[in-house]
């Protein structure tokens, strides 16, 4: 593999800020890949083999750690956090990468396109702190594109919108400003829209077209792959199993910022609880009458809103859930000192 400054590995102020005089001989490293029990890092000086000091869980493929050459010391805080809600009744959220500047939300223009879905994945964008940018594939087979582009362009004032075919790499090299000079893109997007195609012709890796596909613990075909990828243009991919089933967690402030219109609406409510269903002085309804808010995009709004209060809700009780446990089981142990050990308290 070709050597990389710590620049080129995507290493920035951000990250030099949180070194310290506790932290002498210790080096940076970047986690291309997180095991049960050990860690995968990538140095100026090469790829390492670490030890974790924290359970494997706490760690994401993208993050910066300082080690000691063996074991990963400490963990830097990133830039941004892409996490998921984890299987389970648990509900816990589980980090899937670290670090990625831009997230690339694949569609094609195709019936996969949906303005819902792309506003879910904005929200989720911005709420893990990437730059959202959405990738249009299939430009070529679709009679026109550019309406598809325009409808993606028209989604917010934030967004970035590329229509291009993802099997021409003359077209992909229109990524690479997201991926150069260290900057670390990620792809999200439905199966099937050519995920695997640009991964392939942005990293030059062609092995994995058909895709190298495993039985995991549960029987299920997961594809194993390096997570950390360095792309042709000088920069990163990353492309973990888990970015391909992210879901919304604790997204508000993500939603807020895409929906800012509704949002600013809903503050000129005459009741602060209003729920835009008819109460008079209602802003919300007042635009769908004139016609300046559009009555499809309040109900996703709603939607998306009601799905993060759900997926959020189950991650806060299960907090509670374990506090409470814990609790009871501080409970027990006391009481039972005491029956051992009259005198403690
Ligand atoms: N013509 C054309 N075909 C494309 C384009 N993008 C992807 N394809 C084709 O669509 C099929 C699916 O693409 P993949 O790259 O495997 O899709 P994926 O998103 O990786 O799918 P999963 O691995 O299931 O997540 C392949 O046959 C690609 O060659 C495009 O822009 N134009
Ligand atoms: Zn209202």
């Amino acid at each position: 593999m070709t050597e990389f400054d710590l620049t080129g590995l995507g290493w920035s102020a951000h990250f030099a800020r949180q070194m310290g005089d506790d932290d002498r001989g210790l080096a940076p490293a970047r986690l291309s890949e997180v095991h049960r029990d050990r860690l995968r890092a990538l140095t100026p000086g090469g790829a390492l083999s670490l030890l974790p000091v924290e359970s494997t869980g706490a760690y994401a493929v993208g993050d910066w750690v300082l080690s000691d050459g063996s074991r990963a010391v400490r963990r830097l805080d990133p830039t941004s956090d892409l996490t998921r809600r984890a299987a389970g009744r648990e509900a816990k959220l589980q980090r899937i990468a670290a670090n990625v500047d831009t997230l690339g939300i694949v569609t094609s223009c195709n019936a996969d396109f949906n303005i819902a879905r792309l506003e879910r994945y904005l929200a989720l964008a911005h709420t893990a702190g990437c730059l959202p940018l959405v990738v249009l594939t299939k430009a070529d087979m679709a009679r026109d594109a550019d309406d598809y582009l325009r409808r993606a362009q028209r989604l917010s004032p934030l967004v970035t919108a590329i229509a291009l075919d993802a099997t021409d790499p003359a077209e992909v090299a229109r990524l690479a400003p997201w991926c150069k000079d260290g900057q670390t893109l990620a792809l999200v997007g439905s199966s099937g829209v050519g995920k695997t195609t640009l991964r392939n012709t942005l990293t030059g890796e062609h092995e994995l077209t058909q895709g190298i596909r495993e039985d995991d613990a549960k029987g299920r075909h997961t594809t194993t792959a390096r997570s950390l990828v360095p792309t042709q243009a000088g920069g990163w991919l990353i492309d973990t199993p888990g970015m391909r089933e992210l879901q919304l967690a604790d997204a508000d402030e993500g939603i807020g910022a895409v929906f800012e219109d509704i949002e600013d609406l809903a503050r000129q409510c005459r009741f602060r609880d209003c729920a835009h269903a008819g109460e008079p002085g209602c802003a919300v309804q007042a635009a769908i009458e004139t016609g300046a808010l559009d009555p499809d995009r309040l109900a996703r709004w709603d939607k998306l809103r009601r799905e993060d209060r759900y997926n959020s809700e189950t991650v806060a009780e299960a907090r509670a859930r374990g506090k409470a446990f814990g609790k009871m089981v501080r409970e027990i142990s006391t009481s039972k000192k005491r029956r051992h050990d009259p005198g403690a308290p």
